[in-house]
Order: structure tokens, then C-alpha cells, then sequence
């Protein structure tokens, strides 16, 4: 059935096709272009109305009849692609929906504008896609039909025009007409009539408005501005960018004229509001525009099928297309979007980061973890767990997870260092420690702070005693001395009085501990180096960490009394070293003295405060709040919290409110080496403190501050800050276990112990056995310490140093050593023979260790008949008399109080008729035991499994 296409008609009429293109849209037909084929009855209606004339006149008389408005049964053929080169046009405005079909209309039609523009003051409307439509001014006119009709349908405004023009709208008001009667390709078509239906007409007014009112839709301009279209139907909320802005109301603003936005029946301008879905994705801007974008095709992101869906939605009055299928989009679109953002770990879905730096206090808990990043700290806790570490949500976790965690999510996770953990709290109270306030002229002089190092017996304790006595027989005969961690001394250079305080801990470990915490109290360092010995390991060690922390040195060349002593090559060894005397060109002065004789002492004293003043600038404000370092503190029995601390800057005062580490309190009293009052202590003057709620540590800072308030809740935080940060380290402490693990996974290990017993011989028989294991190579068995007594502080502070366990061989901790092991994380694990311990310690080198087991009895049951079987066997008929009988728990037959069968299997167990996996008491059961039949009335099958035990 050839039918004919309107290229022939006009051809036919000697006209252009446009012309009958119009023609068939004042029919109420649709047809999209000159190519596209006419039904018949539309054809003869077409040569019945105008034939005659046409054959006559001119084309030129384009809007003769007005009439033939019935649509209904001949469907125009609709062409689809056309539109889809307006469809950009269309954005702009709802209305553009219902120009769309017009345009595609038509689309050829370039040359017939004028009709267009005659008929419509649609055309009017038309025209206000104005802005953007600039694809193409031909399909304007077209549009304006189209529209027109549209607008008649309901609009006020436009019906004014629009009606007087043409009856023609109403059929096409009605989308359904047309539609249905042509067109497979309902889809372009109903574009064009969609917006005439509900929506259609609202937009259609609206549309013109729109223009005026809605600011230009910035971005969305392009595909998503049409969304903006304030007619426009509502877009789905689902589909919508979140923010009010994507509704419309950003940048389109949803100027929506009221409710005419709102599409009537057909309305739900689903159709449009469809288009949303492509837009969606674009996200802002996108949904409302995705609508309007989407007839043009154009203007959809998705590039879908242009207008399609749209078109039938909008014919129907109802969301096109399949519906299911929008739903199913949605929600897809959202799994998409999440899917995007979070990353599945260990099947959860958590957000991630983009590479942000969060930053946590040491021993942060996955919920400051999920604070920070704004997520779950339950999924947090969950993707750990996958990832095989359990930790609980307000568990201090150590920096390895947390780095694990920002690595799995995509962030940069920093651990505040304590002394920035501490700076941060301090300056929440506006507080800051270590800084001289107010200027140079504020700063006056302070005396040097000096620690005595060097190698083992070459005197250092003897050369501390020695000043610190000499010092004290010059002011007070007889007067005594305590150990209060330091003292100061006096001495006469170039006639005036210097002062020189030593801290009176010798070694440099303390020094080391002191600067690893970040308080550097030392100003010079006294390199101590016997005559005799000469330079050993430990003065090399001394002379590495004072140069490593940037402290002159004064050597002293000790022991000068002995006949041995040979102070030259001290010198000459200490050249090597770097450390040049003086005397031979070098910058460091060397002092030979004698402890023992009390020799050159002065000159010792001098040449500290020489070079004190030769290399260091040692100044400080007096005037301020006292700020300094904790030498060392203890409890006193009868006094309390004491700590010996060092003022560095500022002047400490009895009643001043002090926080010191985690204690604080207010200076009740003050004492000085020799026992002695004070009242005040200036900068480098250590004073021993009394008045602190607790002891605070050595090396840590002290300061005073406004009232005790403030200084307990400075106290109460770091304490709380101390205890997390202890908390996750104690997670990373070793146990045997733990070794053992590790050894499964096949990394190389040192395994590190410190034995203690109750005899020597105990002892060395240990030792001497776990050297003799023979455990291969990729493990070694370090005993870093061994020792006869009790456990105590000591052992446990290197265990925790050197992730060593501490095994106790018939000895047990000693006063607080057991609650450090604990804080510390330590494991002590408890022998009382010695091979228990040898065969433990090698079972956890070589991988071995098994679990203890116990045995746990679930429950018994009696037998109370028996059903012979071929298949089965002997069934026992029971009646659980307590606890309960498991089917995959072992079991055992007694018979008078005897066991008969040890350690059996079920074959089966039933309840009635169907397997149970256990049965409880009460119950009756039948059960068979596997390779056992020889059972009787009234035996007793007990059901017991083994549970493994922690080892202690
Ligand atoms: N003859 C002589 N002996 C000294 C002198 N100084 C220290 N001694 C002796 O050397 C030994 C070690 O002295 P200490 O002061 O204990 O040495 P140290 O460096 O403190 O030793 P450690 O505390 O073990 O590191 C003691 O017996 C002192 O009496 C000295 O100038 N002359």
C-alpha cells in the first residue's frame, strides 16, 4: 500500500512541500516532513479541502482553513529525527517541549516561515525560546503552531492567541489524538503533541513568562537551562540534584508559575519531567533541566534517545514509558552514584576520602576516625573486622590501623606527634610553653644548666658529689646535701659570682630519655673521661648524643690522681673523635681534675661558665609565669606527690597554680638541695615542689597557669590523652601468641625475653636450655636481660622497650610491676618447671604452640530402649536428662558410673523423625553412635566437647 509522501503531494500541487505541511497541520494532522508518507484518508481529506484551490492559487495563502481541526483518525506521519536537531531549541522552556513537535514538524520547512508567523501569535511564544534557541529560527515558526494549539488547551494567555488561529489546537490539544492514529513513531511525534496535553499548556503560557522572569539559567543553560523551565512540571524528586538550587530554584529558578508548573493530568508532565532522568546525572542544574534537555535529545547528557519517552509520557498523561523501568532507574542511579563514592571494603560501603590529611591525636578511637571523615564509626569497626583487626568503635587503635584505614578510604592520616598533641591543648587555653614572652629587654641572664656523662666508673657520680659538696663546705659547714635530682653551685670567675646548676643524674641516659621526650634541659654537657681508661664505648656514646643535640662540651680528664693517669691521650683519643682541646687548636676546653682529690674543680667550674658564654646565649624573662621541665618526682610518704623541677623561664612562686605532666595542683611549698625553704625560684634554679595531686614524670613540662581550674582540666586531658595513647600501644605489645602468629605467617622474628628466677641456678639452667633450642634460622631467641628475684619495674620498662616477654621462673612481679606489665602491655608468663617453659617458648618459636583445651560435658541422656537395624545399626531411643546432646559433639557410653566407649561420634541423632543438630533435655531423641554398638537400656551417653582455654 503505497502510501503517498508529502514531497509528492506538493509536487502534485506545484507547491512546496511546506506548504502542505502546513496545510496538514491546520488539518490537525501531524506530519513531519516532506519525505514523511500521509495516510490515505488524511491525503484525501488534504486534496478534498484544498486540492481544487490549490491547483488554482498559489501557495501562498497558507492559512486559509483554520478548520479541519479533527486530528483524530489519520495519523501524520511523525519524523522523528528532525526534532531531534530542534530538541536543542526546546530547552528553554516547557513550552519548547510542545514546540518541539511543531519544529519537527517543520523541519524543512525553513522557506515557509511566514505562514507560521502569520497564524500564530503562538508564534509569539515561539519565539521566546529566543535565547536559546538558536538551532534554528525556521522550526520557531513551525513551533508556534504546535504550540498554539497547546496553548489553548488550557492557558490562559496563550489560548487568546492561539485560539482565534486555529481551531487545529484543540484536536492537537488533546495529545492523544493524533498520536494514537499514526504513528509508530509515537515518540517524536508525542514530543511535539506531549506538551500540548496537560503540561503542554501550562508551559506553554508559562513559558513565555518564564522568559521574562526566570533569570537566565546559567549552566544549565545548554541542555540542563531547558530544565529550568519554570513551567515545567515538577521533575522527580529522585532524579533531582539535591540542592534547592538543581530544583529549579537555583539558577532557573523555579519561577514556576505557581501551579501551572504543576501539570495538570497528563501533566505529571511526567513527560518532561522524564527527560530528568537523563539530566539527572548531570546532576546540577540537571534534573529539572535533564527534562527540558531531553526533547531536544540534544540537550540530554545521556545522549539517550532524544524526546522519545518523553513524547509518550506526556501523550499519555502519564509518566511514559514503562514505569518500572524509571523506578528501577532511580534507584540505580543512585547505587551507581554511592558505588562511586564508596568504596566495598570487607563488604562494607564506607565514603572516601580524596586524599585529605586527617589529622588524630595518638591512640585515636575509630569514632574520632568517623568523625573526622564524617562516616560510620559502626562500619568503620566492621571493615576492620574484615580486614582482620577487632576493634571495638571507642577502642585507642594504634597508628598502623589508622593508617590502614586512610589508606582503604583514601585519606592521608597524620598522628599528631605528642609535643604538637600538647602544643594544641595548650594554646586551647591560650597558653603556650617554651617561649620567653615579651622582647629582648625582657630577657636577663641565666645560669648554664649542665649534665654530667661519660663511661662507666670514670667517676661521674664521684665528680657530681665532689662540687656539689665542695659548693656546699664553702657556705655552710656542715650543712647537708639531699638528692633532689639537681642542684646549684657557685663559683667565682673573673671575680664575679656565676652560677651553675648540674642536674645530678648522671649518664646519658637521662639526658636521652629527657630529649626523646622533647625537653632539652641541658645547656653543656660534661664529657667525664678517666686519666687512667681513657676514651671507652660509653664516652663515645656521651659525645655522640651531646653533639647529636647540639650541647658544648667541657671534657674532664678525671682521676689525674692515679699514677696511670694519662690525661694526653685522653686529649689525642678525643681529637679523633672531633673533640679538639684548646690547647691544641680545637674549640673544646679540657679540664683535668680529680674527683677523689677534689682537684681543679674551679677551673672545671670556670671553664663551663667560659664556654657558656663563649658559645651559648643563655637568657631568659624572669618576669613571667614560671615554665620549665620535671627532673624527677617521686611519693613521699609523708609529703606527698614531690617533684623536683627546673624553671627555665619565668620566676615559680609558693601558691602558684602549676600543671606539670598530667598532675597539677597549687605550689604549697618549695624546697632547694639543701632542705631549705624557698619562696620563689628563678630561671635555671631547680626546686623540689610539693602541692601536686601526682607524680609526674621526668622530662616532662611544667608551667603555671592562671587558677587550678585550668590546671586540672589541662591535667585531666593529657591524662585521658596518655591513657588512649598507652591504650594502642599495649595493642602492638608482643605476647607468645602473637609470636606464634606471626611465625604462621612466615615472617622472620627475633623473639626477645627477659627471664627472672628465684635462683641463679634456676636461671642460667633456663638460659642455658633455650640457647640450646634448635629452632632454624629465620628465628632467633634474644635473652636481652635475666636476673634472680622478683619481677619489678625495671625489667618491665625494657620488656616494653624491646617488645620482649618476661618469663618468671618460680617468681612472681613485685609491687607495682604487675599493673605496669599490664598498662604496658607486657607479658609475663609464669613457670614453675623448667621444662614447661622450655617446651613453650619452643613449641612459640617454632610455630607450635597449641592451644589448651578443656573438656566441657553438655549434657547426658539416658537410653531408654533400643531399635535394632539392619541399616542403621543399634538406635537408641533417650531421653536427654540434662543439659543437652549435640549432634557434632564427641560422646561417651556409661554404664554404672563407668565409662564404657571414650570419645565416640554420632552416626546420627534424630528428633522424632528429623536430624537435629541438638537435642535438649526434657526431649526425647534417637540417636546411633558410630562404631559402637554395644549399648544397653538405661546406659547413660554423655555428650561432651573439648573448648579451647586461654592460656595464662
Ligand atoms: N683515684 C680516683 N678515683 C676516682 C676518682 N673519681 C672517681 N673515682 C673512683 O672511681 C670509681 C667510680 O666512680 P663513680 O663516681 O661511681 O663512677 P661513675 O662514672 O659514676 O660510675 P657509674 O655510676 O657506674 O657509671 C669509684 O670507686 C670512685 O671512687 C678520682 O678522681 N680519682
Amino acid at each position: 500500500m503505497a502510501k503517498t509522501r508529502v514531497h509528492e503531494l506538493a509536487k502534485e500541487f506545484g507547491v512546496e512541500s511546506k506548504f502542505v505541511l502546513e496545510k496538514f497541520k491546520e488539518m490537525g494532522e501531524f506530519v513531519k516532513s516532506a519525505s514523511s508518507t500521509v495516510e490515505l484518508p488524511a491525503e484525501m481529506r488534504f486534496r478534498k479541502e484544498y486540492g481544487d484551490k490549490l491547483k488554482a492559487e498559489t501557495p501562498s495563502t497558507p492559512a486559509p482553513a483554520p478548520a479541519a481541526p479533527k486530528p483524530g483518525p489519520k495519523a501524520p506521519k511523525p519524523a522523528p529525527k528532525p526534532e531531534a536537531t530542534q530538541a536543542p531549541a526546546a530547552p528553554e522552556t516547557p513550552a519548547a517541549a510542545a514546540e518541539a513537535p511543531a519544529a519537527a514538524a517543520a523541519p524543512e520547512a525553513p522557506e515557509a516561515p511566514q505562514a507560521p508567523a502569520a497564524e500564530a501569535p503562538a508564534a509569539s511564544t515561539g519565539p521566546r525560546p529566543g535565547p536559546k534557541p538558536a538551532p534554528r529560527p525556521a522550526a520557531k515558526p513551525a513551533a508556534a503552531e504546535p504550540q498554539a494549539p497547546a496553548a489553548q488547551a488550557e492557558t490562559p494567555s496563550a489560548p487568546g492567541d492561539a485560539a482565534p488561529k486555529s481551531p487545529a489546537p484543540r484536536p492537537v490539544g488533546r495529545p492523544g489524538a493524533p498520536r494514537p492514529g499514526n504513528n509508530p513513531f509515537a515518540p517524536s511525534q508525542g514530543m511535539g503533541r506531549k506538551p500540548a496535553p496537560g503540561p503542554g499548556a501550562d508551559r506553554g503560557p508559562a513559558a513565555p513568562g518564564a522568559g521574562d522572569q526566570r533569570p537566565p539559567r546559567p549552566p544549565a543553560g545548554r541542555d540542563g537551562g531547558a530544565p529550568g523551565r519554570p513551567g515545567m512540571p515538577r521533575p522527580n524528586p529522585a532524579m533531582m540534584p539535591k540542592s534547592p538550587a538543581a530544583f529549579g530554584q537555583g539558577p532557573g529558578g523555579r519561577p514556576a508559575p505557581g501551579g501551572a508548573a504543576r501539570p495538570g493530568p497528563g501533566g505529571r508532565g511526567g513527560a518532561p519531567g522524564r527527560g530528568g532522568p537523563g539530566g539527572a546525572p548531570a546532576r546540577p542544574g540537571g534534573a529539572p533541566g535533564g527534562f527540558a534537555g531531553r526533547p531536544g535529545g540534544g540537550g540530554r547528557p545521556g545522549g539517550g534517545r532524544p524526546g522519545q519517552r518523553g513524547t509518550t509520557q506526556g501523550a499519555f498523561g502519564r509518566p511514559g514509558g514503562p514505569s518500572r523501568r524509571g523506578r528501577k532507574s532511580k534507584r540505580a542511579r543512585r547505587q551507581e552514584f554511592e558505588a562511586m563514592e564508596a568504596p566495598t571494603l570487607g563488604g562494607m560501603r564506607v565514603r572516601k576520602g580524596n586524599g585529605e590529611t586527617v589529622r588524630l591525636a595518638r591512640g585515636a578511637s575509630l569514632t574520632d576516625f568517623a568523625d573526622k571523615v564524617g562516616v560510620d564509626a559502626a562500619q568503620l569497626v566492621q571493615m576492620l573486622f574484615h580486614l582482620g583487626e577487632m576493634v571495638t568503635a571507642t577502642e585507642s587503635v594504634n597508628e598502623a590501623v589508622l593508617d590502614l584505614l586512610g589508606e582503604e578510604l583514601n585519606y592521608v592520616v597524620q598522628v599528631v606527634s605528642p609535643e604538637d598533641e600538647d602544643r594544641e591543648l595548650l594554646s586551647s587555653f591560650d597558653l603556650e610553653f617554651g617561649e620567653d614572652e615579651g622582647d629582648d629587654s625582657d630577657l636577663s641572664v641565666r645560669p648554664p644548666v649542665v649534665t654530667v656523662m661519660g663511661h662507666v666508673d670514670h667517676g661521674k657520680t664521684r665528680l657530681l658529689d665532689a662540687l656539689r659538696s665542695a659548693n656546699v663546705g664553702d657556705k655552710e659547714a656542715g650543712g647537708i646535701t639531699q638528692h633532689i635530682g639537681a642542684y646549684q653551685v657557685t663559683t667565682d670567675v673573673d671575680g664575679t659570682d656565676r652560677r651553675i646548676t648540674f642536674i645530678d643524674t648522671p649518664g646519658h641516659e637521662a639526658f636521652t630519655s629527657m630529649r626523646a621526650r622533647g625537653a632539652q634541659a641541658t645547656d653543656i654537657a660534661i664529657l667525664v673521661v678517666a686519666a687512667d681508661d681513657g676514651v671507652m664505648p660509653q664516652t663515645v656514646e656521651a659525645l655522640n648524643h651531646a653533639k647529636a643535640a647540639g650541647v658544648p662540651i667541657v671534657v674532664a680528664v678525671n682521676k689525674i690522681d692515679k699514677e696511670s693517669a694519662d690525661p694526653t691521650k685522653v686529649r689525642g683519643q678525643l681529637s679523633e673523635y672531633g673533640l679538639v682541646p684548646e690547647e691544641y687548636g680545637g674549640d673544646a676546653m679540657f679540664v683535668d681534675v680529680s674527683a677523689k682529690s677534689e682537684l681543679n674543680l674551679d677551673k672545671l667550674l670556670e671553664a663551663v661558665v667560659l664556654t657558656a658564654d663563649a658559645s651559648l646565649d643563655l637568657r631568659a624573662n624572669s618576669e613571667q609565669d614560671a615554665q620549665g621541665l620535671v627532673i624527677e618526682a617521686h611519693l613521699d610518704r609523708g609529703r606527698g606527690p614531690v617533684a623536683t623541677v627546673l624553671v627555665q623561664r619565668g620566676t615559680l612562686r609558693v601558691g602558684d597554680s602549676i600543671v606539670a605532666g598530667p598532675a597539677y595542683g597549687r605550689v604549697r611549698a618549695m624546697l632547694d638541695e639543701h632542705g631549705e625553704n624557698i619562696t620563689e625560684a628563678d630561671p635555671s634554679r631547680p626546686a623540689m615542689v610539693l602541692g601536686l595531686t601526682a607524680t609526674p614524670g621526668a622530662g616532662q613540662t611544667f608551667l603555671v597557669v592562671d587558677d587550678d581550674r585550668m590546671a586540672r582540666q589541662i591535667a585531666e586531658k593529657r591524662e585521658a590523652r596518655e591513657r588512649a595513647a598507652m591504650q594502642a600501644k599495649r595493642r602492638v605489645r608482643r605476647t607468645l601468641e602473637d609470636f606464634m602468629a606471626s611465625m604462621e605467617k612466615g615472617a622472620s622474628q627475633d623473639l626477645n625475653l627477659i627471664l627472672k628466677g628465684d635462683v641463679s641456678g634456676s636461671v642460667e639452667a633456663l638460659e642455658d636450655a633455650l640457647a640450646g633450642l634448635d629452632v632454624g634460622d629465620e628465628v632467633s631467641l634474644r635473652i636481652i636481660d635475666r636476673g634472680v628475684g622478683a619481677i619489678t619495674e625495671t625489667n618491665v620498662d625494657l620488656a616494653a622497650a624491646s617488645d620482649a616477654i618476661i618469663i618468671g621462673f618460680n617468681v612472681r612481679p613485685q609491687g607495682k610491676a604487675s599493673e605496669m606489665a599490664d598498662k604496658e602491655g607486657v607479658e609475663i608468663r609464669y613457670y614453675s618447671v623448667i621444662y614447661q617453659a622450655i617446651e613453650e617458648i619452643e613449641a612459640a618459636l617454632k610455630g607450635l604452640l597449641k592451644p589448651v583445651y578443656e573438656e566441657s560435658v553438655l549434657g547426658q541422656a539416658q537410653i531408654r530402649a533400643i531399635f535394632r537395624s539392619s541399616k542403621h545399626g543399634n538406635i537408641a531411643g533417650c531421653m536427654v536428662t540434662s543439659g543437652l546432646i549435640r549432634r557434632n559433639a564427641k560422646v561417651r557410653v556409661i554404664r554404672d558410673g563407668n565409662v564404657i566407649a571414650d570419645n565416640l561420634d554420632l552416626a546420627s541423632l534424630k528428633r522424632e523423625k528429623d536430624d537435629a543438630s541438638e537435642v535438649r533435655e526434657g526431649f526425647e531423641c534417637g540417636l546411633v553412635l558410630k562404631n559402637f554398638q554395644d549399648i544397653k537400656e538405661d546406659d547413660v551417653v554423655e555428650s561432651f566437647e573439648m573448648r579451647e582455654i586461654p592460656r595464662s
